[in-house]
């Protein structure tokens, strides 16, 4: 192991990358506040300065995955819908298999600019997340709690708010509402079996109403359906800690745009359109297996430098009063501010973890499992 390797794995790497990560977010998180008084007199406005900072706090991590890690996603698709990403909004339908499938579909908006404005349809529970969580409001991310009855009339008034987003987006859906584990996928293939549909290996079974609902809402705003499978070469598990550590993965991305046009309005029909549409993607994951590439020819999209020089400009701004502070702490030799400091690193070491914690798949809820299904 040579001696970069060595020193990303060290907790002092950790401890400075979470400070900064933590501190940068507290701050974004603060001038969203101020944009509050702003959306009244010019909403666009206020929606486009959202952009540009969740884009400071989310291309971090993209840094972090594509400068420390050294991991590049490496895309499968057309050549000739590859010049429509990042020009026109789309729906993403994305596995969710990986616990950091949502950072390498981070560094694919990243790739075609429309990183700040990325969205997800996503758990309710992760809008409490400090700092991303809560960045996410002003990104106008639509949170459900998974209960129909409930979602249902904010789901649909959220889709609609994004008919005038000023921005290219793209709107990720994870159909199968869960991660995948062994036993939510065999609870999931027995809701398959009595509804006489065909098993999936790879994935669990759709769910089809989100779907729907989001097509219908977006139709006019949308142009298209991004399906993107998501695999990693050598039989990779990666992790979000491996990626703090340095570790380099291997994804393979396979992206194929539907027109939007083309998905059928009725319920049933565009339910039994995605159910399709998850067995084309396992019959894609199943030769992945076997073969250790999709189809279609590979793609390299230009990578650009603006997630390492506003993460490195973070890091500058405020590596600069630790660093003084530091120093005058050892100076003043008070053991009272120096527990003080070493306790607030550990806090904020600590509460990075947690939230590490959050994208592990051992921690995943029991939503989607019979005797709970939260
Ligand atoms: C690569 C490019 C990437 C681009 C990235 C872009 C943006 C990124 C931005 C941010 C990244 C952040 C990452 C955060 C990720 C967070 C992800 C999540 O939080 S996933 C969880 C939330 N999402 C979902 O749940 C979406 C899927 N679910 C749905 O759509 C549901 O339909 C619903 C809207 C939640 C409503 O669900 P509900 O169950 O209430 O109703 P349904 O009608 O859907 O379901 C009832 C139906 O389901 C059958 N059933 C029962 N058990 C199961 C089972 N185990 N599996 C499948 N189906 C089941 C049941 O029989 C009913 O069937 P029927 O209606 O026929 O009777
Ligand atoms: C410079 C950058 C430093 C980075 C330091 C670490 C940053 C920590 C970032 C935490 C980011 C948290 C993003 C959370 C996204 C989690 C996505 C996810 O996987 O959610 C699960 C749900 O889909 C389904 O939930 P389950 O029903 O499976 O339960």
């Amino acid at each position: 192991m040579g001696l970069v390797q060595w020193l990303k794995g060290q907790l002092l790497c950790h401890l400075v990358i979470c400070y900064g990560f933590f501190v940068s977010g507290l701050l974004i998180n603060l001038l969203q506040i101020c944009t509050l008084p702003l959306w009244p007199i010019n909403k666009q406005l206020a929606r486009r300065i959202n952009c540009k900072l969740g884009y400071s706090l989310t291309s971090q991590s993209v840094a972090l995955l594509e400068w420390w890690s050294g991991t590049e996603v490496t895309l499968y698709t057309d050549p000739e819908n590859y010049r429509l990403y990042g020009k026109e909004n789309a729906i993403v339908v994305l596995n969710h298999n990986f616990e950091i499938d949502f950072l390498c579909g981070w560094t694919f908006c990243d790739r075609f600019g429309v990183l700040g404005a990325s969205k997800c349809l996503a758990k309710k529970e992760l809008s409490y997340l400090p700092v991303i969580g809560w960045m996410w409001y002003f990104l106008e991310m639509v949170f459900i709690k998974r209960k129909w009855e409930e979602d249902k009339r904010n789901f649909v008034q959220s889709l609609q708010n994004l008919r005038d987003y000023p921005e290219n987006f793209w709107f990720l859906l994870h159909c199968e509402g869960t991660r995948f584990t062994e036993e939510k996928h065999r609870v999931s293939m027995e809701v398959a079996e009595k509804k006489s549909l065909p098993k999936l290996k790879h994935h669990l079974l759709p769910r089809t109403k989100g779907f729907w609902v989001a097509v219908q809402n977006l139709r006019g705003t949308v142009a298209a359906v991004y399906c993107c499978t998501l695999n990693f070469r050598n039989n990779e598990t990666p992790t979000l800690l491996g990626v703090l550590n340095g570790e380099k993965y291997h994804p393979d991305l396979y992206v194929r745009r539907i027109p939007l046009e083309s998905i059928p309005e009725d319920e049933a029909e565009c339910s039994a359109w995605l159910h399709k549409l998850y067995q084309e993607k396992d019959k894609f994951q199943e030769d992945y297996s076997q073969t250790g590439c999709f189809p279609g020819p590979k793609v390299t999209p230009p990578c650009r430098p603006w997630a390492l020089i506003n993460w490195l400009g973070w890091t500058c701004l405020l590596l600069y009063p630790l660093c003084l502070l530091l120093v005058q702490l050892v100076n003043s030799g008070s053991i009272l501010s120096i527990l003080a400091t070493v306790a607030f690193c550990s806090a904020v070491s600590v509460g990075v973890r947690w939230m590490i914690g959050q994208t592990e798949i051992k921690r995943s809820s029991s939503y989607g499992v019979p005797l709970n299904n939260k």
